[in-house]
């Protein structure tokens, strides 16, 4: 096993450890925004009938071919058909019918002209009334055919397919009330330090909150998984082993934050080894170098560093495209702009250092990011008020105002088109 991996490749390893969940069936509201798991068809053409797509009168086109301004055309009004009324009979030459948006056409008629360009010659425009056109209208003006949102038995929407609100009524609207999609992964998060106490407890002296917990946890749900916060295990290997083994035959994902660095109480890579094989320790990124990732009984297991920012990088950069390969989504990665940086940054550090950071443009419409003044990597509030992460590329090189960087959108859908 190397001793310390790229982002990339870390990220690699993990994506080839786990598979595709399988399908199940759920209520279409609980599909939004996941991945369709097989093809959906129509059961019908949608829309059934033509109909009008303006308020006005039905005609036969043919009837106002010579109309003009100087010759007009008038019609006498036979019927009105609101929405959800049908008129069936015929509509004799010099005869039209009054039609609302969304009616059905008649079934004699095969032109709708709306009524701003309908001048009344009597009556009040409805049955009974005498109409008059100063224009001819195209064949099938303002007519909606049937079936041009959906034939019957035409795949609507593909295996695959990420389904977003829009879909979401068009699968409705296709009579499909439910929907196969790949299955949310059960993610447990296991909080490591013989330091922590559970929130709202105020810690004592020495102690801290389990502040990670609750982050990983809302990173997970924030990745399409369901999550469970398991209870804190104090700096013991073999009660982290208990505990991580239980994990691994109930979840189909295992996060452990804290003890992942080679501090005398640091236990989750020997338990990895232990129960399973370990694949990987450290990642050159800062924060979040130490980074480990294995299998036991066959069920990823990693665990992320104890800092905050170092926890949260790992489970950005790292774990949520796993747990979006799960969900058999295709676009795994938070999608990156460059942007111009408004001050010098000095390497210490050689490895790649991912600052948190904001991104807005600038007085002359370029974009422009801006590191936060604080990088501790114990901090979540920082990230909480930043948009993106500044990478400062591997090497002690320094980074100088006005130089392009790249800003990784932590924020923005990975498959957004930049
Ligand atoms: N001699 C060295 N020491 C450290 C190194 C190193 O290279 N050499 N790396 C540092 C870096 S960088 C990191 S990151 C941490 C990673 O270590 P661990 O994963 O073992 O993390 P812990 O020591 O358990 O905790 C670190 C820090 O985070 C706090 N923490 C832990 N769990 C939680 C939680 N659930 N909620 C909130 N905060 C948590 C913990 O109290 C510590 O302050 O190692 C450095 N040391
Ligand atoms: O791995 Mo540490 O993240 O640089 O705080």
């Amino acid at each position: 096993m190397p001793s310390m991996i790229s982002l990339e490749e870390a990220r690699a390893l993990v994506v080839s450890h786990v598979s595709v969940l399988p399908a199940e069936t759920v209520p279409l509201l609980d599909a939004i925004g996941r991945v369709a798991a097989a093809d959906v068809k129509s059961d019908m053409d949608v829309s059934p009938f033509a109909h009008a797509a303006m308020d006005g009168f039905a005609v036969h086109a043919s009837d106002l071919a010579e109309a003009s301004e100087q010759s007009p055309v008038e019609l006498d009004v036979i019927a009105d058909v609101p929405a959800g009324s049908t008129y069936e009979g015929p509509i004799a030459p010099g005869r039209c019918v009054r039609i609302m948006t969304g009616a059905a056409l008649p079934a004699d008629a095969d032109s709708v002209v709306k009524y701003e360009i309908v001048e009344t010659v009597s009556g009040d425009g409805k049955t009974g009334s005498r109409v008059r056109f100063s224009e001819p209208c195209k064949l099938g003006n303002n007519v909606r055919q049937p079936g041009e949102e959906a034939r019957e038995g035409e795949t609507i929407v593909h295996e695959g397919e990420v389904i977003h609100p829009a879909g979401i009524g068009f699968l409705a609207g296709c009579g499909a009330l439910e929907v196969a999609v790949r299955r949310r992964p059960r993610v447990a998060v296991i909080p490591i330090g013989s330091e922590l106490v559970e929130p709202p407890a105020k810690p004592g002296p020495g102690h801290i909150r389990n502040s990670n917990g609750y982050a990983m946890a809302a990173c997970a749900i924030d990745a399409g998984a369901t999550c469970d916060i398991l209870p804190i295990v104090i700096d013991d290997e073999d009660l982290l082993a208990q505990a991580v083994e239980r994990a691994a035959a109930e979840y189909d994902f295992v996060v452990t934050t804290g003890g992942a660095s080679n501090g005398d109480f640091d236990f989750i890579k020997p338990v990895v080894e232990r129960l399973g094989t370990l694949y990987m320790t450290t990642v050159n990124m800062r924060p979040g170098k130490a980074q480990t990732f294995g299998l036991v009984n066959g069920t990823p297991v990693f665990g992320l560093p104890g800092n905050p920012a170092a926890a949260y990088m790992g489970f950005s950069l790292i774990i949520r495209p796993a747990l979006r390969a799960m969900q058999g989504y295709a676009a795994l990665e938070h999608p990156c702009v460059k942007a111009r940086i408004t001050s010098s940054k000095k390497k210490k550090d050689p490895r790649r250092i991912f600052s948190r950071a904001t991104i807005a443009r600038g007085a002359d419409g370029e974009l422009e990011v801006t590191p936060a003044k604080n990088q501790s990597s114990g901090l979540f509030g920082v990230i909480q008020k930043s948009n993106c992460v500044a990478i400062m590329p591997e090497g002690l090189d320094p980074v100088l105002e006005g130089d392009m960087v790249e800003c990784i959108l932590l924020d923005a859908p990975e498959d957004i088109v930049l």
